[in-house]
């Protein structure tokens, strides 16, 4: 049984609602972008990756290389004029598109209304959580902090750094939501994402080939 068969069914997600979305995300992002200048960008990079916890409005300064923003992390960095170079979202956090990123998006069963949202997009690489067809890709992870992480350890990032990632405080940054006016506590549903979130990023930045 493979990881998103379980995580499905931990989480009381239809399989079907999964390739539903992925159907409409790769009907929708019609043009081909090349995954290859993912793997330019980070490849032999120092990557900082940088989340939605509450910490997120402390950062005043990222000293690496490459910047991957996870979902609403993304509204904070370009309120700050920092562009991120790459954007992992599954749609529910990202109130800006600006025109520079590659944004790798997720369609899943719980975010199908928000697919549109890749028609304000020039370079987007679709993902999904059932197996991949079409132009869509499945690199691993589950929630887009993590798979954040893991798109850069698969693509030979030199080095991680994590930016306002907090998996103890049941915390939920404000910038998580685009209608969260504060931080807020996380709900039981958020804090098993988390607490997956946090065993795959501690697998993959352990990992040494
Ligand atoms: N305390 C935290 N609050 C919010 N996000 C966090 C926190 N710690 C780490 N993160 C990471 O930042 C990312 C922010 O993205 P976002 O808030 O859209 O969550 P998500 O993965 O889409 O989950 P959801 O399905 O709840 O939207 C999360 O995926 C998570 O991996
Ligand atoms: N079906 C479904 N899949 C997901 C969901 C979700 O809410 N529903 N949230 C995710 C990011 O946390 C990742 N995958
Ligand atoms: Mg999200």
């Amino acid at each position: 049984m493979n990881f998103y068969k379980i995580v499905r069914s931990w989480f009381g997600f239809k399989e079907r609602d999964d390739y539903i979305s992925a159907s409409i995300l790769n009907y929708l992002v019609n043009k081909e972008y090349d995954e290859s200048e993912l793997r330019d960008i980070i490849k032999g990079r120092e990557i900082a990756v940088v989340g939605a916890s509450p910490q997120l409005d402390k950062i005043n300064k990222i000293e690496e290389d490459v910047i991957i923003a996870a979902d609403g992390a993304t509204n904070y960095l370009i309120n700050i004029g920092v562009i991120p170079d790459i954007v992992v979202t599954d749609l529910d956090g990202l109130q800006t598109f600006h025109k520079n990123p590659i944004y790798v998006v997720l369609a899943h069963g719980d975010n199908i209304s928000l697919l549109p949202k890749v028609k304000e997009m020039d370079k987007v690489i679709p993902n999904s959580q059932v197996m991949p067809f079409g132009r869509l890709k499945l690199y691993g992870g589950f929630t887009d902090g993590d798979r954040a992480v893991v798109l850069a350890k698969y693509m030979g990032a030199r080095k991680i750094r994590l930016y306002a990632m907090d998996f103890e405080s049941g915390i939920i940054g404000k910038y998580s939501k685009p209608y969260y006016k504060r931080d807020v506590p996380a709900s039981m549903i958020k804090r098993k994402k988390l607490e997956i979130a946090r065993m795959i990023i501690e697998q993959v930045l352990n990992y040494d080939e």
